[in-house]
């Protein structure tokens, strides 16, 4: 019988916070064609014309705030996950990271170099996105064709509906919510519209009510409906008044649009809209990152106190908690099983 294996992939960080080592992360992240959707060469023409020349010496100041002896948070809470989920399963499990070290290719290898040949790759990314889960599967596969043509990779798909997940989310937020508070924010990485309407092969979300909609053909592509879902049956499992809950989108880059109403923007105006105490949590990301740790925790809170707030609380991503990664275990044993179908 073939030998089976786990891939746990993340987005990955810089090497370390030098101005280089941030250059070249960027450089190859926003020169994805999944990422930044343009032609190649008004690519080129933004990220190494323009973005490049700027963004690294600020991108590496807000990483060093964040920077643990151990490396980048993002990195080392993966590795968590791995070694608390190889404690679970008989299988080997290795991480990779769709930018930088290590690579997907480099985690495929040392599961081969285990004898394993069926891999069931978990991209850790609860909603579907062209800019996440779509790129790891596309990198996957070119890789899978180059490098190793005898494998078999079963890709573990978007949980964001997945009543396992949500009970966990539910449960880890509801433990870390503060007694009293007026609002608790949802705010989810952002993404420039054009990408939902892009990935819609349906051609029916138009972004408006029907991402809120049941049942509409494109839920299984848009982002945006997929993040209001993880929304409302949490406060469902919370038994929280919608009115004391908010959607905000973080992290935008560039000029284009992207999906609102932003999080910054609303952190600034809700302390004079009575908001006093907020709590906030950020479901897209599963480990906490640059973008929970410096753009909410730290830039956040700033924004949030400047407009008039008073005391923001900032609730942890489920990171390695016992409950998450027994969720883990669950939807890659499912993927397991599959191979012994087929
Ligand atoms: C066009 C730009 C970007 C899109 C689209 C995008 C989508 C997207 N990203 C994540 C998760 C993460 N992004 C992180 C950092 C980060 N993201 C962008 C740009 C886009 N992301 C940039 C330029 C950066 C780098 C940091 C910076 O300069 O601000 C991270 C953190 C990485 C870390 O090392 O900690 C994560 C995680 C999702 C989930 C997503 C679409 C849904
Ligand atoms: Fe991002
Ligand atoms: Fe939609």
């Amino acid at each position: 019988m073939n030998m089976k294996g786990i891939l746990l992939v993340n987005l990955g960080s810089p090497r370390s916070t030098s101005v280089p080592d941030v250059r070249e992360y960027l450089d190859e992240f926003l020169m994805d064609e999944k990422v930044i959707d343009y032609r190649w060469f008004f690519r080129a023409l933004l990220v190494q014309g323009i973005i490049l020349n700027t963004r690294p010496a600020k991108s590496a100041e807000a990483y060093k705030t964040v920077w643990t002896d151990e490396g980048s948070p993002l990195i080392v809470i993966t590795q968590k996950i791995q070694k608390k989920l190889q404690k679970l399963v008989d299988v080997p499990v290795e991480i990779g990271m769709r930018y930088a070290q290590p690579s997907i290719e480099e985690g495929i290898q040392k599961l081969v170099n285990q004898g394993v040949s069926d891999i069931v790759l978990f991209p850790l990314y609860p909603q579907y996105a062209m800019s996440t889960t779509e790129t790891v599967i596309e990198k996957a596969e070119e890789v899978r064709k180059k490098k190793f043509p005898g494998i078999k990779i079963n890709y573990v798909q978007p949980f964001y509906n997945r009543e396992i997940y949500i009970d966990c989310l539910a449960e880890s937020i509801r433990e870390k919510l503060p007694e009293n508070f007026d609002a608790l924010q949802f705010s989810y990485h952002g993404v420039p519209e054009r990408h939902i309407f892009k990935t819609d092969p349906t051609n029916t979300c138009n972004l408006n009510d029907c991402c809120t909609r049941e049942n509409n053909p494109s839920h299984q592509f848009c982002y945006r409906h997929q993040c209001f879902n993880v929304t409302n049956s949490v406060i469902k499992k919370l038994g929280l008044p919608k009115e004391k809950v908010m959607v905000t989108f973080q992290s935008r880059l560039g000029k284009d649009k992207w999906m609102e109403p932003y999080t910054d923007e609303t952190l600034e105006t809700i302390g004079k809209k009575g908001v006093k105490n907020l709590a906030i949590v950020c479901p897209a990301f599963v480990s906490d990152c640059l973008e929970t740790l410096e753009e909410i925790s730290v830039e956040g809170k700033h924004q949030f106190e400047h407009g008039g707030g008073e005391n923001f609380h900032y609730i942890p991503c489920l990171n390695d908690e016992d409950r998450w990664i027994e969720v883990v275990k669950t939807l890659c044993e499912e993927k397991l099983n599959e191979f012994y179908l087929v």
